[in-house]
């Protein structure tokens, strides 16, 4: 499915444009089936999308916040993805929404991929929002090149569910949801900002094994359209 580019002036109007679009998408599945779910990414870019989205007036009791990829570590490390989305998304109105985290405490990141699938499956499929961002590597969730599981990762056979990823550009060991997870979404948005993150972007538009830039995978195989929203 081809990538739509959504380009804007800056990180602020962005910020306020994609807030608007996934909470229209929100409550529509609020309004079609009473409730709505909506996995999010870390790292440094969506932070101020969070806080936009965090205002947004909706039935937020209705929905489900949970991550596309965790690190391995509790809520209260700061590389905690959930920490990130405590202190920016779930605030202000979203504050009344669901979360599911991935991060399990449990004996290995084996055993808390198990306890992830099993608790993130209860919130049905497919995602009404998915928010993907795209490191310089061009992995996505946690699909790195060089992944201990990026073939299963990426492998549309594998199930829907939470799988574990080592990988020498991923700093802890992480908990992902599957390719198979998130390329179904009804709305599938790549959020990345900068020049350098567009020029890495186009090089994954281009030829290339998806091994070696995983968003490839994204762009090229997702069922649902991709929609890129970029600033400078
Ligand atoms: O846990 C994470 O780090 C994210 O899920 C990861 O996939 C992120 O989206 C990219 O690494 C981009 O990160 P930046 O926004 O910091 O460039």
């Amino acid at each position: 499915m081809a990538a739509t580019m959504h380009a804007f002036a800056d990180g602020a109007e962005l910020a306020r444009k994609l807030a608007d679009n996934v909470a229209a998408s929100l409550a529509a599945a609020i309004t079609a089936r009473g409730t709505a779910t909506v996995a999010v990414s870390g790292g440094s870019t969506p932070k101020r999308f969070f806080q936009e989205l965090s205002t947004r007036d909706l039935d937020w009791a209705k929905v489900t916040v949970t991550l596309v990829d965790e690190r391995f570590v509790p809520a209260d490390n700061p590389r905690s993805n959930h920490l990130l989305v405590a202190e920016n998304l779930l605030q202000n109105k979203a504050k009344a929404a669901n979360f599911l985290p991935l991060y399990q405490a449990a004996a290995s990141v084996e055993d808390a991929a198990k306890l992830a699938s099993d608790a993130t499956a209860t919130i049905g499929n497919p995602f009404d929002v998915a928010i993907l961002g795209m490191g310089g590597d061009g992995h996505t969730a946690s699909f790195f090149p060089g992944g201990s599981n990026l073939k299963a990762a990426l492998d549309p056979k594998t199930p829907r569910g939470i799988i574990t990823m080592e990988a020498d550009g991923a700093g802890e060991l992480r908990l992902t949801f599957t390719f198979s997870s998130l390329q179904d979404a009804k709305l599938l948005v790549l959020h990345i900002e900068g020049d350098s993150k567009k020029d890495v972007l186009t090089k994954a538009e281009g030829a290339g094994d998806e091994a070696e830039m995983p968003i490839r995978a994204i762009l090229r195989r997702a069922a649902s359209p991709v929609e890129v929203y970029w600033a400078p």
